[in-house]
């Protein structure tokens, strides 16, 4: 690990002072759509612009991508605004074909990460690119080893100028984001990678446009480097994701209330508003299971009114409180307070069940 962390190279980053920002559309669709966004978003605040040619998506039969003539599109970007360009790639042949147009910036997708066979291919066709940056999105699930697995087999055929981006894990459970964000593991990321860069991705976090500056503001609570957010010169008529995808006005508009929020944050305030963050997503988490307990209590009270089977159940009860009692001690949580805990949730478990009757 130590010697992934002392081979990273940040000079890519470090030189600009403030984050580093990429945006730019979920897809390439057409050359005018990729100028145009390009264009808006050029500004001082934008340094890398990202769209994606290889849409790996969840099923069949939806826009896969435009393929290799959107890398054409992307190389004129580069040439007519001077921003960095970006894009996925998920094999060695899309390694191969973005290389040969200059892009500038390639990320390997959050499907891609938990697959260590493709990060293989991927690190293999990049030996000795030593000028490309590469950025790693999270795996789907919170498995930091995986990710720092995909870092170390791209490390270990000598590319330094690495970064990792923050883009939410997947969730079965009730959500209000599309990928659910978990700052507590990207901090513990942190703490055993502190040279890696870390990028955020606000619009893979929400899945709509609501929500992507405040998921941004943590991020900057966080002091992540920098933010890949999506943008789009018309996103109503975007041809993929175009819930999630702002004007490049908007984002602009964005980028600079968080440059004001960087220069008024006091740093107690930071570390407090931090401890914060991590509070409410755990409430929240707390909140989703409630719910889904509750869920499944009411499927048991109608199991038991059609059996005629009483709705309190003293033994199973005991058995519960027991094996959470013990479970909680385990990880040092105080036997009352669990049992005051587990108390309120039976009765209300039994009310809800009452409820049916
Ligand atoms: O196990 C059951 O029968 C339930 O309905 C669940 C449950 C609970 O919520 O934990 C509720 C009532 C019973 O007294 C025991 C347990």
């Amino acid at each position: 690990m130590e010697k992934l962390n002392n081979s990273i190279d940040r000079s890519w980053i470090d030189k600009w002072n403030h984050p580093f920002i990429i945006s730019g559309p979920c897809s390439a669709e057409s050359e005018q759509q990729i100028l145009e966004t390009a264009k808006r978003l050029n500004s001082s605040y934008v340094q890398g612009f990202r769209a994606g040619i290889w849409k790996p998506r969840t099923k069949p039969n939806n826009f896969e991508g435009i393929g290799k003539k959107g890398l054409e599109w992307l190389h004129k970007v580069k040439k007519s605004t001077g921003l960095m360009v970006a894009t996925e790639i998920a094999n060695a042949e899309h390694v191969k074909l973005a290389i040969s147009f200059g892009i500038d910036i390639l990320w390997i997708g959050a499907r891609s990460t938990a697959s260590p066979f493709a990060i293989q291919e991927i690190a293999d066709a990049l030996e000795k690119e030593n000028n490309k940056i590469i950025l790693v999105k999270n795996p789907i699930h919170p498995d930091i080893e995986l990710w720092i697995g995909a870092l170390e087999r791209l490390s270990g055929k000598g590319i330094r100028k690495l970064g990792v981006i923050h883009r939410g894990f997947y969730t079965y459970q009730n959500s209000r984001y599309r990928n659910q964000p978990n700052w507590n593991l990207v901090l513990n990321f942190r703490t055993l990678l502190p040279r890696i860069p870390i990028l955020c991705d606000p619009s893979h976090i929400c899945g709509k446009t609501e929500g992507i500056l405040d998921i941004a503001k943590k991020a900057y609570h966080f002091q992540y480097e920098g933010l890949m957010i999506e943008s789009h010169c018309d996103p109503d008529q975007a041809w993929s994701d175009a819930q999630q995808q702002i004007t490049p006005e908007n984002l602009l508009k964005m980028l600079k209330t968080l440059t004001h929020l960087e220069k008024s944050d006091q740093k107690s305030q930071r570390s407090l508003d931090s401890f914060r963050i991590l509070i409410d997503e755990l409430d929240e988490n707390i909140i989703s299971l409630l719910a889904e307990r509750m869920d499944i209590s009411k499927k048991l009270g109608t199991l038991k009114k059609s059996s005629d089977i009483s709705i309190f159940q003293p033994s199973r009860w005991k058995d519960i409180m027991k094996k959470s009692i013990t479970f909680g001690k385990s990880l040092e949580i105080s036997e009352k307070f669990l049992e005051e805990v587990f108390q309120l949730l039976h009765q209300e478990s039994i009310k809800v069940q009452n409820q049916i009757r």
